[in-house]
């Protein structure tokens, strides 16, 4: 890229150890980075993501040092191409899903075939039958149909059985007539839909015989595939500028009476009868929802690396920034001169930074206990049973909504650990947060969410305590947290905390108690207010997202605090048992976890009385313990995440610690620099291109 400002070359460091400030911090490390790193990627994914961060970051099209100066039709025409190069990188190096994600994942650009492989693709391996796969998912998968999943509309979008667009049979033709009666029906955020896709699923309500059964995923092509133009009665547009993802064509589709085939409704679990028009039942009602579940899960196995990115970017930079010279304990260095302080030893930057590197490795296990959950549900569906499918709608809504909430507040609160630098699109927090954001809305927005999992949780504590013996469920408790805490809950309705000093907090006992107790006593607080007290859901609605935080946030502290103890057939798990030096910093940063996601929500564990405020107190004190405890290890806790510098794309983040030379040389770069401006108001010219 072409530099429009000269640098001075007379400039010396100011900071005489600037440079090694990193390697300082790397030096005072615990435990071995390349084996935590091990732990995070396992052997053979490790092996894919250096195969895959080669080839991308040597081709040119993936360039990303243009990227903070494009405006939005430049930046969708880059996301275009980088799109193609993709498929074509799939073909030439056959790379199945694994290496597709790694790819994804490094490119980190919204792309516009975004939907097509995360929604299009998955409904129809999902919903489809053989022969619709064959005819639909066969081209899909070779990229000579481009799909999209068109659900929301204008005038809804979380209240799915409130669309408005319509399926209605017509026997006489054996069709169905896609319609959008009212300008609210329109289709509307469509990812791929503006300019891209030739094909959508069409989520309408099926109507047949008169009566409507509920909204049904359609295959219908929208584009003609030689002139790209829209078929006939078909509106189609992109729906503007957005908060962020400005890369990807969202989209808005209007039908007016369109005929296609009763073959394109996916019929894997639900049919229309040819003729007669009788509808087929599917084994659950919900299974036409499958793929918001899915991606769901998939957006939760996310989490961990995007708080890893943040983190990676404001421990680094703390690292390096220094501000002023602490009176107390100022920092000398070996020639006795004295310097200003690091700011990543300052407690309040502590504070703010180390819980998010904890939730990250927090995230990382509830990523593989949901993986599981998926995988062990697909199992069981395989063979028709769907008796998993509550528990796994319960708790990948929930904790969709916990952890993507916790993903932007964290990426924010690096952003602002960083000051003025952190506003600057250098920081790379920009674009990076603008394009994460919308995690908390799509595929249910975060509040929405939570009342699936408080469904779920009220139903079943109702189901226990009902029983004339709830010991009954106790068989179960095994498997399900839920069932387990309540049982507790029920035989000890008064437990009381047992610590009487700090480091007591640090007993992983005490602390499941903790989060057990307050989850069980909130939701028989709900229960109480709905059915005794006859509260309405919508008066209760503060409370039921607090019951679904609850209980979600006790999953994570379960995961995390069972990974360290339990033994384990998993490779990661393995090799982190067999590392007390692992083992140790792990330990460190569950207890952060654990207690500084109390510490946050002590109102709620003083109202069950588990704990005393005294002891919330002695909580915590044993918190900045444990920030003490962390700080050598935290530049090396981030560098075991191994994002790439690549993927940072940060002035400030950036591995080898070189923040002020990068920002001024980026600096340099900002096309304005390459204009000068006329500012005589009698000229009619405003700018003029500079000489180089
Ligand atoms: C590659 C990278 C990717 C990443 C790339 C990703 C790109 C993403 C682009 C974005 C795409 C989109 O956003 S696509 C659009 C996504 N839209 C959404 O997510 C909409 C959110 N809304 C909904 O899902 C629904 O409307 C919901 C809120 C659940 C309410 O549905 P209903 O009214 O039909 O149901 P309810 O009456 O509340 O519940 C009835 C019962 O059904 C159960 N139930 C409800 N939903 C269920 C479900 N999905 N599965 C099982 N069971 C379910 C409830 O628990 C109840 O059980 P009982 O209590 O036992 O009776
Ligand atoms: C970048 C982006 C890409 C998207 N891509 C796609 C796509 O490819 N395909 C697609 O189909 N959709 C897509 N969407 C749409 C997305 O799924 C919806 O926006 C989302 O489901 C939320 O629905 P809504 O916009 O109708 O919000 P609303 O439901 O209108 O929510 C507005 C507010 O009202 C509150 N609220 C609503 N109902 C209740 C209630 N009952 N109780 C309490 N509070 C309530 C919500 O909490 C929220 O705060 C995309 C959205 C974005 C931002």
């Amino acid at each position: 890229m072409v530099s429009y400002v000269k640098i001075p070359s007379h400039l010396k460091p100011s900071d005489p150890q600037g440079p090694d400030l990193l390697t300082q911090e790397r030096n005072l490390a615990s435990f071995d980075v390349k084996e935590l790193t091990l732990v995070l990627y396992g052997i053979k994914d490790l092996e894919r993501y250096h195969t895959i961060l080669k080839i991308i970051e040597n081709d040119p099209v993936f360039d990303k040092s243009n990227i903070y100066f494009m405006g939005r039709n430049e930046l969708f025409e880059h996301a275009i191409k980088k799109e193609k190069r993709l498929v074509q990188l799939i073909r030439e190096n056959k790379w199945k899903v694994e290496e597709l994600q790694f790819a994804e994942w490094f490119l980190d650009m919204p792309g516009p075939f975004g939907a097509h492989r995360g929604m299009f693709i998955p409904t129809l391996i999902g919903q489809g039958t053989k022969e619709q796969k064959e005819k639909f998912l066969v081209p899909a998968l070779n990229y000579q149909i481009i799909g999209c999943y068109a659900q929301t509309e204008l005038g809804h979008g979380s209240n799915v059985k409130g669309l408005e667009t319509t399926a209605i049979y017509i026997p006489e033709t054996d069709e169905f007539e896609i319609h959008s009666p009212y300008l609210t029906a329109s289709k509307w955020w469509v990812g791929g839909l503006g300019k891209t896709a030739n094909h959508a699923i069409v989520m309408a309500q099926l109507i047949s015989n008169g009566k409507n059964y509920g909204p049904h995923p359609f295959v219908v092509q929208i584009r003609d595939m030689k002139t790209h133009l829209p078929l006939p009665s078909i509106t189609i547009g992109d729906i503007g500028p957005k908060f962020g993802f400005n890369s990807t064509d969202n989209g808005f589709i209007l039908f007016e009476h369109v005929r296609i085939p009763r073959f394109n409704m996916l019929s894997k679990f639900s049919q229309i009868k040819k003729g007669t028009g009788e509808y087929i039942n599917p084994p659950n009602q919900k299974l036409s929802y499958g793929t918001m579940v899915l991606v769901r899960a998939i957006i939760i196995s996310g989490v961990r690396v995007t708080l890893a990115r943040a983190a990676t970017i404001a421990i680094r930079y703390s690292a390096v920034r220094r501000q002023f010279i602490d009176k107390d304990e100022p920092k000398k260095l070996e020639d006795g001169s004295i310097v200003e302080t690091s700011i990543l030893d300052y407690t309040m930057q502590q504070y703010r930074l180390f819980p998010v590197i904890a939730q990250s490795y927090a995230c990382f296990f509830t990523a593989k206990m949901m993986v599981n959950l998926y995988t062990e549900y697909t199992k069981q569906s395989s063979s028709g049973d769907y008796s998993l499918l509550a528990d796994l709608h319960a708790s990948s809504s929930g904790l969709k909504s916990l952890t993507t909430t916790m993903a932007v507040d964290s990426i924010e609160d690096c952003r602002r650990a960083c000051g003025g630098h952190g506003y600057s699109s250098f920081s790379g927090f920009v674009k990076f947060y603008q394009d994460y954001l919308p995690n908390t809305t799509w595929e249910g927005d975060n509040y929405i969410l939570t009342h699936q999992t408080a469904r779920y949780l009220l139903k079943t504590f109702r189901q226990v305590t009902s029983h004339k013996n709830p010991e009954i469920y106790a068989s179960q408790s095994n498997k399900n947290p839920t069932i387990s805490y309540i049982l507790q809950y029920l035989n000890e309705p008064n437990q009381k905390c047992t610590a009487i000093t700090p480091s007591d907090f640090n007993n992983h006992e005490i602390q499941l108690r903790a989060f057990k107790h307050r989850v069980a006593f909130l939701i028989a607080n709900v229960v109480d207010q709905i059915d005794n007290q006859k509260k309405s859901w919508n008066s209760m609605l503060v409370e039921i997202n607090r019951i679904s935080r609850a209980h979600c946030q006790y999953l994570l502290v379960q995961n995390f605090i069972t990974a360290l103890h339990q033994p384990s057939e998993d490779e990661s798990l393995r090799m982190l048992h067999n590392s007390p030096a692992l083992k140790e910093v792990m330990t460190s940063i569950c207890n952060l976890f654990v207690l500084h996601t109390m510490e946050k929500d002590i109102g709620d564990f003083l109202e069950s009385e588990y704990l005393t405020t005294p002891q919330a107190r002695l909580l915590r004190i044993q918190v900045y313990n444990l920030l003490k405890e962390i700080r050598p290890n935290a530049v090396s806790l981030v560098d075991a995440f191994l994002i790439p510098d690549s993927l940072l794309c940060s002035a400030l983040g950036r591995y080898d610690g070189k923040v002020y030379e990068t920002m001024i040389d980026w600096a340099s770069k900002e096309p304005l620099n390459g204009m000068t401006l006329d500012f005589n108001p009698n000229n009619d010219t405003f700018i003029r291109k500079a000489k180089l």
